[in-house]
């Protein structure tokens, strides 16, 4: 079975009941469930308590789950989300199925799917369907939380983090490095030339390449590294648990791997095949007494040096 919840505070008329059942519960059907089954108002306000001031979208499925389940309304839940999050499986599989596509005002919020050994009946899913009602609320505080939280850290083209994320990552591993004494290498980067690729290609085709360069970036380094566009075409990776031997290795990778992108992944034309992006790096490990500013600077006079050495170069010594 599958129903749109278009949990709307004006009626949607778009919204597609898929399947007979003609009328979802208002607030005042929490009143009319029947008494006999244990999944009333109670329990719908037990719901309401646990989930609100939730803020994380995998934090408010999981609760929701854990709720359906202690009340036997569902063995298993898969939650499709909206955005490219990867879907959340939690439970078992099992036979029955309940599926539910989310709307609130016309956003979108994702798609759940309960599923049980045995059939759902009406007042179940009556039940289900209200506290649907309650979860999408909470989904999309949650989901414009987390929408401007991105947009406040991350940079938008290159979808890294920006320069606010960056300082506020450093002081944090920072201060991770000093408590366990583990390393911690940062590195700048520069991209060689950009002026004269931007002139080459144009502006929109000077951002493609600029995206392309950050993917190479992401799958050069680990899933630990971070990394941020500083601004402009100047780039920051903060690499916890990396000495400066660890670092230069991942720059020397990134330097190959840029030398390897395809022209169709830079999408030149026959006029700037070719064309082959190059950066500097400079390379700085945690030493005690660092500050944020001074490992910074260090990276940043290297990277000076590694553009004074002729560009294409990585810096890690003076
Ligand atoms: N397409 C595009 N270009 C940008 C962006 N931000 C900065 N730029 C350009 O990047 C270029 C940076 O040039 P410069 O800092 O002078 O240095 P360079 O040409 O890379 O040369 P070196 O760094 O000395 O090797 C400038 O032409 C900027 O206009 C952006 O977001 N998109």
């Amino acid at each position: 079975m599958e129903k749109v919840i278009p949990f709307s505070s004006k009626p949607n008329t778009d919204a597609v009941a898929a399947n007979t059942r003609a009328h979802l519960p208002t607030g005042q059907a929490l009143a009319d469930l029947p008494n006999s089954w244990n999944g009333g108002a109670e329990q719908q306000l037990l719901l309401m308590q646990r989930l609100i001031g939730c803020n994380e979208v995998e934090s408010l499925i999981s609760l929701f789950f854990r709720w359906c389940s202690d009340l036997g309304l569902a063995d298993g839940l898969t939650y499709e989300a909206i955005t490219d999050a990867a879907d959340l499986n939690l439970g078992n599989r099992r036979h029955h199925n309940a599926n539910y596509t989310l709307n609130l005002d016309q956003m979108a919020l994702g798609r759940v799917t309960l599923c049980r050994r045995e059939r759902f009946n009406e007042n179940e899913l009556l039940s289900v369907e209200q506290a649907l009602g309650t979860l999408s609320r909470c989904l999309r505080t949650a989901i414009e939380f987390q929408t401007l939280q991105e947009m406040v850290t991350q940079d938008a083209l290159t979808g890294l983090g920006n320069r606010l994320s960056l300082h506020q990552w450093i002081e944090r591993e920072l201060s991770r490095t000093r408590r366990h004494n583990s390393p911690l290498a940062l590195m700048m980067i520069d991209v060689d030339h950009f002026k004269k690729i931007n002139d080459a290609v144009g502006h929109i085709g000077g951002d493609h390449v600029l995206k392309t360069i950050a993917s190479v970036f992401k799958r050069s380094t680990r899933g630990s590294d971070l990394l941020f566009r500083f601004g402009g075409d100047e780039f920051t990776i903060l690499l916890p648990h990396t000495d400066l031997q660890g670092a230069c290795d991942a720059a020397r990778q990134i330097r190959n791997n840029l030398a390897r992108i395809s022209d169709d992944e830079l999408a030149l034309d026959t006029a700037t095949k070719g064309l082959r992006p190059d950066v500097s790096i400079g390379i700085a490990d945690y030493r005690p007494g660092d500050t944020q500013d001074s490992l910074l600077q260090r990276a940043d006079t290297r990277l000076y040096h590694a553009k004074a050495q002729g560009r294409g170069a990585v810096c890690s010594n003076v």
